[in-house]
């Protein structure tokens, strides 16, 4: 039987049954550097060269908490509605994986930093939901494998591994909700929304670059099944390392008609871990899950424990920015948006995005236009989030200002864009880079003109005789020759002026 054959039709899932969710989203924090040690926290560097013993795990080693981790963790509990714990712990939580040095992970258990929270989400109809978060907590992040030389980049039938140990001991917050009931058909909706939520204060918070293509925001997602009616939650499956927010959707949808069929089937759910395959749209089994025993958690010995005072905690409450909620109700007033409007560019994901933008200098209108039309053109294409594309609201804003002075065209600017996204440098350099800038300096546009003029004897000799209108092709001609870097309106302007002499 293929795995499609396996699914109910959603419609029947969400008659006969309730789904109950819970997601753990992992953020990587963009400290300077890791979590125990002096290491650089840099993505992208050639492997193994972001490594010294305390990350690797040697013995004799020693890790001493990262500060401004700590503040972060603070921070992100206090936007989450959440208690910051007087008193914490690190933990250990030991299993074996090749791709995490110490075979422990460095991690908080049943005392972490900050509990009980909430975060409101605004669904595609503008339905506020509020979801309970559990806990955030503070840990390390693993390294990275690579499996080389089978079909999938998985484990299973690669020829060998390689291992990069740069990841490892970057400090992780992983955010857990509340068991998620009540969402009914609207679950893959609920989850797609509150990690768009979740992305969205992280990156007001500016803690984390939020970079889901990049794994600097990773989300697992439980799921289960009761029958309608029933409060007794069902055995949850985690499906693991969901990379983009439609992911999240998708999986949460899929677990759901699989695992509706094979409790019709009158199966029973297994728990484990599962993978979400992009290409497909499904899921398929991990390993089983460790149950918390496996982890054999034990008190880390080698770090003091954590016990924030009340005026600490008191004055990062008065670093927090302006939060997303409170944003969008400014947002609106301020740039005059309709309800739909606002809603739309939050659903695009853009709402953060245009805000940065404005911020640094850009006119409202502009800025969300280039982010819900260009750019979201531009990432649909390249199969990214909004957020994922590689330019940043400051780069946006310096494109506006070059349109604005002058120095480029509309259409030069999607060029200057297409540049940036392409990895070329900013705005700035890649207009130097490929000679992007308006051609308005008069000396050269009058050569291009009187060449123009020349070429299109018959033209010239009608503007002569006052047919203005006629001006249009020898304009269409400069621009043509100027690779559409000329100043339409002052090229008119001297065409004229010289059929007039
Ligand atoms: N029956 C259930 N169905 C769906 N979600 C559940 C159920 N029971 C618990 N959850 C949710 O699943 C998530 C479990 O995450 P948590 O980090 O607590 O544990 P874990 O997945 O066992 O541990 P690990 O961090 O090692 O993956 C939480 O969001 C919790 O609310
Ligand atoms: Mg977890
Ligand atoms: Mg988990």
């Amino acid at each position: 039987m293929t795995a499609t054959a396996e699914l109910m039709d959603f419609a029947d899932v969400v008659e006969r049954f309730d789904p109950v969710l819970g997601l753990e989203v992992h953020v990587e924090l963009s400290t300077a550097t890791k979590m125990f040690c002096g290491c650089a926290n840099a993505f992208g560097a050639e492997p193994n060269t972001q490594v010294c013993p305390t990350c690797l795990g040697l013995p004799g080693s020693l890790p001493v908490v990262n500060g401004t981790a700590v503040e972060s963790a603070i921070r992100i509990g206090l936007a989450l509605n959440c208690e910051i714990a007087q008193w914490c712990r690190f933990a250990r939580k030991n299993y074996f994986y090749p791709d995490m040095p110490k075979n422990f992970q460095t991690s908080q258990y049943d005392e972490p930093i900050a509990v009980n929270g909430h975060l409101d989400v605004v669904l595609e109809d503008g339905a506020v939901f509020r979801v309970g978060i559990e806990r955030a907590h503070m840990e390390e992040d693993t390294g990275k494998s690579l499996h080389v030389g089978g079909a999938t980049g998985r484990i299973r039938g690669a020829e060998h591994s390689l291992l990069d140990y740069n990841r490892a001991g970057v400090p992780l917050i992983e955010i857990v909700t509340k068991p998620i009931v009540g969402a009914g058909e609207r679950a893959p909706e609920v989850a797609r929304a509150y990690v768009t939520a979740l992305r969205d204060l992280l990156r007001a918070l500016r803690v984390s670059d939020v970079r889901m293509d990049q794994g600097s925001l990773r989300c697992d997602a439980n799921v289960s099944l009761m029958p309608t009616g029933s409060t007794e939650f069902g055995t949850r499956t985690e499906t693991k390392n969901v990379n983009s927010l439609r992911s999240v959707e998708r999986a949460v949808r899929y677990e759901m008609c699989r695992q509706a069929a094979v409790l019709a089937a009158g199966e029973k759910i297994v728990q484990e871990t599962r993978h979400f395959d992009e290409a497909t749209g499904s899921t398929s089994p991990g390993r089983r899950k460790e149950t918390a025993e496996d982890y054999r958690y034990f008190p880390e010995p080698d770090l003091v424990p954590i016990a924030p005072s009340r005026e600490w905690v008191e004055q990062l409450r008065t670093t927090l920015p302006e939060l997303p909620w409170e944003r969008r109700k400014r947002a609106q007033e301020q740039w005059g948006l309709s309800d739909a409007e606002l809603r739309d560019l939050v659903n695009a994901g853009a709402l953060e995005l245009v805000a940065e933008t404005v911020e640094a200098g850009a006119a409202p209108g502009e800025a969300r236009s280039w982010w819900v039309s260009y750019l979201a053109q531009q990432a649909n294409t390249r199969g990214v989030e909004l957020a994922d594309l590689p330019i940043t609201p400051e780069q946006v804003a310096r494109v506006v200002t070059l349109v604005a002075e002058g120095t480029l065209t509309n259409k030069l600017a999607r060029q200057v864009v297409d540049g940036v996204l392409d990895g070329e440098g900013g705005p700035d350099e890649v207009v130097e880079k490929r000679g992007l800038k308006v051609v308005s300096d008069d000396s050269a546009l009058l050569a291009a003109v009187d060449e123009a003029l020349a070429a299109n004897p018959d033209v010239a000799e009608k503007i002569r005789g006052g047919k203005v209108a006629a001006a249009g092709a020898i304009v269409g001609a400069v621009m043509k020759a100027t690779k559409g870097q000329a100043d339409a309106k002052r090229v008119r302007e001297l065409i004229l002026e010289r059929c007039a002499q």
